[in-house]
């Protein structure tokens, strides 16, 4: 993977204030989130974390505007239920954690469907989109994939290859819903510190879900712990990641330790 700092270019504007106020969905009587508040602003990361079923993936595509809810969402202030899809497109872009890939395509065509918002209709790809793509995929070090038909390439290889399409999209706020979960450690890391550049450099906004906690709390600048559809602890990592916390909600023996850059979970095995 490349260690250039030059990348993708800059969203236009810069990252969004993303806020989510009161949101409530579920699948048909059962009710999965239940008056989600959360604020997120230009180059914050806000980790979403919580058991399995706790709701963070429904929270996801929730606020893209996927999946049906009550309450509102934002950006910049501006509600985006009746946003143009088009709009809605350039602002938001989404790495879901199982993707549906399209057969048949190589990586650089699926990477470059990320431009489709910013290009007229049924164009072909300008010289800026092919720049734009051909960056990301460097930065995720996909170019020596880049000819190969996506179907070919490894679990981890297609996680990369999802987010490099997100990425492509130059998006204002960046949704990834376990962006790691196929990677291993190095790549993790690679990834994610890919997006924390971005939203360092150029404000990007990042909301996304972690179930590796300690990544979590190395990466985002605030976590909120989602527990049957509520948040119930919001704040820093130290504030939130905490023995008593991860007991409560996840059921699990661990210690939260202080590690080089925030705090570490350590899984206590049982005495038994
Ligand atoms: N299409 C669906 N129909 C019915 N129930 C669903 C559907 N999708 C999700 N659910 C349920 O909604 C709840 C929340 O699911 P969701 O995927 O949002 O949780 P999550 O926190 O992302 O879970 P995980 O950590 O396991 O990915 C779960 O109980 C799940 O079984």
């Amino acid at each position: 993977m490349s260690r250039r700092t030059a990348g993708p270019r800059p969203p236009a504007e810069g990252g969004a204030h993303v806020e989510v106020l009161g949101l409530t969905a579920g699948y048909g009587r059962t009710r999965v989130l239940d008056g989600v508040r959360l604020s997120v602003g230009p180059g914050g990361w806000l980790a979403v974390i919580g058991p399995n079923g706790s709701g963070k993936s429904t929270l996801l595509r929730s606020v893209l505007g996927f999946h049906p809810h009550q309450g509102q969402v934002r950006i910049d202030g501006v509600p985006t239920t009746g946003m143009p899809r088009r709009d809605r497109a350039r602002s938001m872009a989404y790495a879901p954690q199982t993707p549906v890939l399209p057969e048949g395509v190589t990586t650089r065509e699926y990477v470059t469907l990320g431009r489709t918002p910013h290009r007229p209709l049924l164009s072909a790809p300008r010289s800026v989109d092919r720049q734009v793509v051909a960056d990301v995929m460097e930065r995720l070090g996909l170019a020596p994939m880049a000819e190969r038909q996506l179907a070919t390439l490894s679990g981890g290889e297609q996680q990369r290859a999802v987010l490099a399409r997100a990425l492509a999209q130059q998006p204002r706020v960046l949704l990834l819903d376990e962006p790691t979960a196929a990677l291993d450690l190095g790549h993790a890391q690679q990834v994610l510190d890919l997006v924390d550049r971005l939203r360092r450099q150029d404000g990007l906004t990042v909301v996304s879900t972690l179930h590796d906690l300690t990544l979590a709390g190395q990466y985002a600048d605030r976590l909120a712990l989602l527990s049957e559809g509520r948040v119930v602890a919001e704040g820093s990592p130290a504030d939130v990641l905490t023995a008593e916390a991860l007991s409560t909600h996840y059921g699990a023996r661990a210690r939260v330790v202080d590690g080089p850059s925030g705090p570490a979970v350590l899984p206590v095995r049982s005495p038994d």
